[in-house]
């Protein structure tokens, strides 16, 4: 068994990035990755201008803290005002560009307008709410480096310097299917001994939330010739095939048998807990190779061996190549709770944080059990042979961080 760091170098490895790449409009781009860097073509801001409502002045002018000035212009945002006189005030408004002479603004609260005459009761410094050119981006700066993920913050970034278009990389092609002669559709009546398929609908929400293309063949029976076949479908046109079940040893079985038969299995079973059977490799096709993930059939497992090896390899054939976004975020928190009991593998344990600032555990740790995955805030990554006492602290890993 491999242990999980392995196990991810080993995929983080074997991860060749899509090629292809392809321009989209900014307004379109959440979630896509970005195939070049991009530079700014501009100052932001592109000139000096007011952070405050007030007036526009020259700190010189307004030395002794209660200056009259005749107010010889209004200067509203998006227009431009006329040098500013000595002795004289521009009426201004937040976002307006401050006029050529002036070199602070006031803000209105702190002056007392009479006519066309104002009193400034205040003595500005030089500069005094003045937000300059160029103080958040400079021209020809880099703003977002090529393997970026595109999010609420670098979209309004790039469209902070005016891109309207940014190349990002083709969406990732994702089949999915699900083995288990158990499975039932949510909407159909459960069968004695059946269950409801509910692998297909987490491990969709986080294929589809990763913005990857799927296409998905649903419920596929235990038995190797309809594993093979469904196999050799989903590798023509598709860069990834996830599954779920039958990756274990038992004779119902029949994933694992299945990729040798159409491609090849290169890793399999990883020292965590849940996850253990976790297998992958590459399915082949006449014209196409697909790399191969095969998730537990367990809920609990299949979820968190997503979250831990399924994301950062997608991000990676993505695009994204910074370690630091790859690496799932940790945090160093105190267990509020007893776990004494060692297990061999690598941990998982659903936990969720208490108003107290440390961690609570799930009751029951199950690899079935759901309801942990609802209740928990993120997982406690515990190391191999370690036991948790209250008051240690461990590594946490917030759903947040993970979860798409
Ligand atoms: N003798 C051994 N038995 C098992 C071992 C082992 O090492 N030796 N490993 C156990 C571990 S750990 C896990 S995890 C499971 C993984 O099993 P499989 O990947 O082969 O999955 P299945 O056997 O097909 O199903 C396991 C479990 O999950 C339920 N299931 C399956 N698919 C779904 C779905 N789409 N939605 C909801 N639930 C699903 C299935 O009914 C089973 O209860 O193997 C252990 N066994
Ligand atoms: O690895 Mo299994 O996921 O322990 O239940
Ligand atoms: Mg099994």
């Amino acid at each position: 068994m491999l242990m999980v760091r392995e196990a991810l170098d080993f995929l983080l490895a074997a991860a060749r990035p899509v090629p292809d790449m392809e321009t989209v409009p900014t307004l379109e781009a959440n979630g896509r990755v970005l195939a070049q860097a991009q530079v700014s073509g501009m100052n932001v801001p592109s000139a000096d201008n007011t952070q405050m409502d007030g007036y526009a002045v020259r700190a010189e002018d307004c030395a002794s803290g209660a200056a009259t000035l005749t107010v010889s212009q209004r200067i509203p945002a998006g227009h431009v005002g006329q040098p500013l006189l000595p002795g004289t005030a521009a009426r201004i408004f937040t976002g307006a560009m401050i006029p050529e002479g002036a070199d602070a603004v006031v803000m209105q609260e702190q002056c007392e307008l009479a006519g066309n005459v104002v009193t400034v009761n205040h003595a500005p410094k030089s500069g005094e709410w003045i937000r300059r050119a160029g103080e958040d981006i400079t021209h020809g700066s880099v703003i977002l480096a090529e393997g970026t993920r595109l999010r609420s913050p670098e979209l309004g970034l790039a469209a902070s310097v005016g891109l309207a278009q940014l190349p990002v990389r083709r969406r990732l092609r994702v089949a999915v299917f699900f083995t288990g002669d158990e499975l039932t559709m949510p909407g159909e009546p459960l069968a004695p001994g059946a269950i409801y398929n509910s692998n297909r609908f987490t491990l969709r929400a986080l294929l589809q939330n990763l913005g990857c293309e799927l296409t998905d063949f649903g419920i596929v029976p235990d038995s190797l010739d309809a594993t093979r076949a469904v196999l050799r479908k989903a590798a023509a046109g598709n860069d990834l095939i996830i599954t779920s079940g039958g990756v274990s040893v038992g004779e119902e079985d029949h994933v694992k048998p299945a990729v040798e038969a159409e491609g090849k299995l290169t890793m399999w079973q990883i020292a965590m807990k849940p996850g253990k059977p976790l297998a992958f490799g590459e399915v082949l096709n006449e014209n196409n190779a697909a790399f191969f993930m095969g998730l537990p059939g367990n809920p609990v497992s299949s979820f968190v061996t997503f979250l831990i090896f399924v994301r950062p390899f997608i991000l990676k054939l993505q695009g994204v190549h910074d370690a630091a976004a790859l690496a799932p975020k940790a945090y160093q928190l105190r267990a509020d709770f007893d776990w004494p009991k060692a297990d061999r593998r690598n941990e998982f344990l659903r936990a969720r944080l208490n108003d107290q600032g440390g961690l609570e555990l799930f009751a029951n740790q199950g690899s079935g059990v759901l309801t942990s995955t609802v209740w928990a805030d993120g997982l406690i990554d515990n190391p191999p042979g370690q036991a948790i006492r209250r008051g240690d602290v461990v590594r946490f890993i917030p759903f947040s961080e993970v979860m798409p």
